[in-house]
């Protein structure tokens, strides 16, 4: 699979010209942020500075959840290659979650404007699976208010900086579809991000000449 590399800087510049493009701080009115760990931490924090200037508010919190799909290919005990690509498994671990519900709830969702901000939309599969379990939390949330499933009116919406052109094997419900913000739209090439770089010069050269 061939592969394209990606600097700080680009995802940096992205991520602020989709903020005017979309004009998404006045369309969806983001209040809280759930950044997918770890590809999504970065981005989030990046995002975060943007939706601030752009809004003149306080700093939207971010909470972290942490999924996982891919596996690492073997390689050459002897390779030193960077960005090697990954494959998808078959289902996604869920290795962290927000804390909420309980006395020691941290997070009330309820009524909230959530945006999950990941940094790759791929097969889609994390994506689904991030919205079905927040959904669930939210129905919860609103059980235990004597709420009727949706009476909240808790909206989702989601930002990537890369969504690829593929069929896509996760589906995500048309309401989200509605506030799906990509910074950029790919081919189905294996994407290496700068946080995964051992040698970030080498790295950001490779991403400037568009390798
Ligand atoms: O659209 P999909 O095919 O579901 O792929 C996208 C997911 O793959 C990567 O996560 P990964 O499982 O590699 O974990 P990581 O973020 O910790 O690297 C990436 O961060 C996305 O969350
Ligand atoms: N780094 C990286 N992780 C991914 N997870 C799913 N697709 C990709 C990709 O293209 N690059």
């Amino acid at each position: 699979m061939s592969k394209l590399h990606i600097s700080y800087n680009q995802i940096h510049k992205l991520i602020s010209a989709t903020v005017d493009k979309y004009q998404f701080v006045e369309n969806f009115k983001p209040d809280l942020i759930v950044a997918i760990g770890g590809g999504g931490f970065i981005p989030a924090r990046i995002l975060r500075t943007f939706l601030k200037s752009a809004s003149d508010r306080k700093n939207i919190p971010i909470q972290a959840i942490g999924l996982n799909l891919y596996e690492e290919l073997p390689t050459h005990q002897d390779s030193d290659e960077e960005g090697v690509p990954e494959k998808p498994g078959q289902v996604v671990q869920k290795t962290q979650w927000l804390n909420f519900g309980g006395s020691d709830s941290l997070v009330s969702l309820l009524g909230r404007r959530i945006l999950i901000v990941d940094e790759v939309d791929d097969t889609r599969k994390t994506l689904a699976y991030a919205v079905d379990e927040l959904r669930k939390d939210i129905i919860k949330q609103e059980e235990l208010r004597g709420m009727k499933p949706g009476e909240s009116n808790t909206q989702i919406g989601i930002f990537v900086i890369h969504n690829k052109n593929k069929e896509k094997l996760g589906v995500l419900p048309e309401d989200v579809m509605a506030h799906y913000y990509p910074a950029a739209n790919m081919d189905d090439v294996w994407l290496v991000y700068p946080w995964d770089a051992i040698d970030i010069d080498t790295h950001t050269e490779k991403a400037e000449n568009k390798q």
